[in-house]
């Protein structure tokens, strides 16, 4: 077989890089089609969908126990989806064993062979897909090469750094080329200056090869810092996948709103709905102009949504009849460095925070009375999702 016909992956020349546009680059590689998993009667992912182009760099974000890693698992092949379809390359994969689907995956904990050397454990994919030996010893030097592990060749896993060991690991994924990556939390068990050290590696490593991610983290730096999108997972569902700035900007949903950056969220009803829409504030006198109305059914309850980077204080209520306006006090102050974190509670008991340089940290003293301004155009009425 060709190396492009076996890897997925444009044939690589020396040093990894592929050779020239990849023709099919930006084509469907991984696709879940309406999968379902239960565990007995519990519901661990629904109605899962989801199309990772080729090259392309997909995370899924979410807290413990939203379904990221079972997902992960049964396009592996490692699970069986309870009902649905998984694709690799157009191919549907649902009863391939995971041998089978040429994937390449990279856990936590690494999992290396602690017995075996770096080049051993490297090796071993090759060795299980019978590769001839002086093949195996070029496809080995290229990824020691691309993961910077040329020299460590000989070491046991016992004589590497954490960082060295997640580098062999992914030196072992990407040795036989697989048309796709997965990575669980391959990054969770480092300190924070390697994480983001490492961040920084896997995310060249993987535009300089073209590979095909889909990673799992249910950290939200991490998922923003490397991915072309983010898909956000909550009890099972798939809420929204989009890139990091359109997810921050243009959330579905409160829970979307919520887990990618910081937001205040408030339960709004909507009284009127024409050139703004109009809603009730909880804690809020008044009425309050909304321009982004996610139009979210009334039944399933609503929630004002604003980024507190968009909400301005000042001294005086704001002269402009078309800014939305509260009066609040401080309740305290949180110094964080360059900005404080400043906690408010409005005069009908809505309570938010909203960062202000250090500097001004004097005029915000526990107690002072302040007015909170904002444009329609920087609030949102959303969904309820808890
Ligand atoms: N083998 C299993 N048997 C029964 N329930 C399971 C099994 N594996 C996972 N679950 C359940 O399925 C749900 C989704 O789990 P999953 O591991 O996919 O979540 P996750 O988002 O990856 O969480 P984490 O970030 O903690 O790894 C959870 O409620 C979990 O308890």
């Amino acid at each position: 077989m060709t190396e492009q016909g076996r890897t997925g992956l444009r044939a690589p020349v020396a040093g990894g890089r592929p050779a020239g546009p990849d023709p099919d680059a930006g084509t469907d590689q991984v696709v879940f089609e309406g999968v379902h998993k239960w565990y007995g009667d519990a519901p661990a992912v629904h109605d899962f969908n989801l199309a990772v182009r080729k090259g392309e760099f997909v995370t899924l974000l979410g807290p413990s126990g939203s379904g990221k890693t079972t997902s992960l698992r049964i396009l592996a092949g490692l699970e069986s989806a309870t009902a649905g379809e998984v694709f690799l390359a157009g191919r549907a994969v649902t009863d391939d064993v995971p041998e089978k689907r040429n994937i390449g995956l990279v856990f936590q904990n690494y999992a290396l062979f602690p017995h075996m050397t770096v080049a051993q454990n490297i090796a071993f994919p090759l060795r299980m897909r019978r590769m001839r030996k002086a093949d195996a010893r070029r496809e080995i030097d290229r990824v020691l090469t691309m993961t910077r592990l040329t020299g460590f060749q000989d070491r046991y896993p016992r004589q590497l750094s954490g960082g060295q060991q997640q580098r062999v690991a992914l030196a072992r994924a990407f040795v036989f080329d697989p048309s796709v990556l997965l990575m669980d939390e391959p990054l969770g068990a480092l300190d924070r200056n390697l994480r983001d050290h490492m961040r920084l590696e896997l995310k060249s490593l993987q535009q300089r090869i073209g590979a095909t991610v889909l990673y799992v983290t249910h950290d939200q730096d991490e998922a923003l810092a490397l991915s072309d999108r983010i898909g956000v997972m909550h009890q099972g569902v798939l809420q929204q996948t989009a890139p990091p700035d359109e997810l921050y900007e243009e959330p579905v949903n409160s829970f979307v709103a919520r887990f990618l950056g910081q937001s205040i969220c408030l339960p709004a009803t909507r009284v009127e709905k024409g050139a703004h829409t109009v809603v009730e504030v909880e804690g809020m006198a008044g009425r309050v102009l909304v321009d982004k109305d996610n139009d979210c059914s009334e039944d399933a309850g609503g929630e004002f949504m604003i980024r507190p980077e968009r909400i301005r204080l000042g001294a005086d209520r704001p002269d402009a009849a078309e800014r939305n306006a509260a009066r609040c006090s401080v309740v305290t102050q949180v110094y964080l460095g360059p900005q404080i974190e400043v906690h408010l509670r409005t005069d009908q008991g809505a309570e938010l925070q909203v960062m202000v340089p250090s500097e001004a940290r004097a005029d915000y003293a526990a107690g002072t009375s302040h007015w909170l301004s904002w444009a329609p155009g920087d609030c949102r009425f959303l969904a309820r999702v808890n």
